[in-house]
């Protein structure tokens, strides 16, 4: 009786590497995208992932895997292949996987689940610190209700410039005057007109932000979302290539918990983008005649107490002061002032953000 060869992982690795996934246009092992190999006889089971789930894409990559099995290891092999979608798995935002964007470390969400809590200026200062301390920054603010990024940089009157890059034209990003390249819903129409922007075309318009702009090599890419949780922004957060997200509050109840929807939506099994922490904005008033003085208006370690309820970090608790609104209104993220407790405090919580990515064996840089 002759004895059947085994098969062996390294067969199924070089069968599997004849199939292309098509969005990333790298094979299914070198993208690394094959995982859980078990082998017995000739039953060869398997995880794939998916970066396109729509069912005619699955059944192709399936049936190309089979194929592939069976003309390089052996005519009688059976397939046991489980989909899961791409985004399930952690490494999956690694830059080198990303179609787009390959040259950007890292790319940070933030969100707010309610509007007006400060979400755009805890970014505009995030982008600002992270600059400060020496790294590369972009921002996308797809902001679609309210894009407020031009004003808060001061490049109100300025557009995107266009660029030929091996052979496709793209657009580059305008740069403020402290060095954070940015792109804004706001340069391709007016505010007014903005609040218009639903579902698909605003999907569209970002996906434009992350495809036909030419960013060059970013440590961080922030990307300011429109506040709440709705259809918009699920489809927005599970288009964009994000190694995390952050979410905005502030500290009363009624924030709360539409700061809870937020996390929760990072953390849907189909989204699953690590929650790098919750910040607590307009924490406590500061007059500005009296610096030592700190009130408590909208209650106290609100955002705080979320935070250790939902087991994710608390990055920083900025205080509500007058100089921060009128440096956003001026163009200048307060982040950037002299020796204030805005300032500080703002800074704090920049270095939380690139501490925490780096605890979470996140960082690139
Ligand atoms: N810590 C703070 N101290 C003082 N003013 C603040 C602070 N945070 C935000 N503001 C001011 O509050 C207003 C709303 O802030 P911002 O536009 O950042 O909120 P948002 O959550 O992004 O709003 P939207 O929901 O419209 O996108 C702005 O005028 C801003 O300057």
């Amino acid at each position: 009786m002759s004895q059947k060869k085994m098969i062996t992982e390294e067969q199924v690795k070089e069968g599997l590497s004849y199939v292309i996934e098509p969005d990333l246009k790298k094979n299914l092992i070198e993208a690394n995208l094959v995982s859980d190999i078990k082998i017995e006889g000739n039953n060869v089971a398997f995880v794939l992932r998916v970066n396109n789930p729509a069912m005619h894409n699955r059944k192709r990559i399936v049936d190309a895997c089979e194929h592939y099995l069976k003309q390089h290891v052996s005519e009688d092999i059976d397939a046991h292949i489980e989909v899961k979608p791409l985004s399930e798995k952690p490494n999956d935002r690694e830059p080198e996987q990303r179609k787009h964007m390959s040259k950007v470390k890292h790319v940070v969400a933030v969100a707010s689940g309610k509007g007006g809590v400060g979400k755009s200026t805890v970014t505009a200062n995030l982008a600002a610190g992270l600059v400060k301390k020496g790294y590369k920054v972009g921002l996308i603010d797809a902001d679609i209700y309210g894009p407020s990024m031009p004003m808060m940089f001061d490049v109100v009157h300025d557009k995107p410039g266009v660029v030929e890059v091996d052979g496709r034209r793209m657009m580059t990003p305008v740069e403020s005057p402290w060095g954070v390249k940015m792109i804004s819903i706001g340069f391709f129409a007016d505010p007014e007109q903005a609040v218009v922007w639903r579902g698909p075309m605003a999907t569209k318009a970002l996906q434009q932000m992350f495809q036909d702009v030419h960013w060059g090599d970013l440590d961080y890419m922030l990307i300011d979302l429109p506040p709440g949780t709705g259809d918009v922004h699920l489809t927005l957060v599970n288009e964009a290539p994000l190694t995390g997200a952050i979410v905005v509050s502030t500290p009363q109840a009624v924030a709360l918990s539409d700061a809870k929807k937020g996390v929760s939506m990072f953390q849907l099994e189909n989204i699953n983008v690590p929650v790098l922490g919750i910040v607590e904005n307009m924490s406590y008033f500061v007059p500005e005649d009296a610096p030592d003085k700190r009130y408590h208006i909208f209650g106290k370690d609100g955002a705080k107490n979320l935070a250790e309820d939902l087991n994710v970090n608390l990055l920083g608790q900025i205080p509500l002061v007058q100089s921060i609104r009128e440096a956003s209104d001026a163009g200048r993220p307060a982040v950037l002032q002299g020796d204030t407790i805005q300032a500080r405090e703002l800074m704090k919580f920049t270095e939380e953000v690139v501490r925490t990515l780096q605890e979470k064996k996140m960082s690139k840089v």
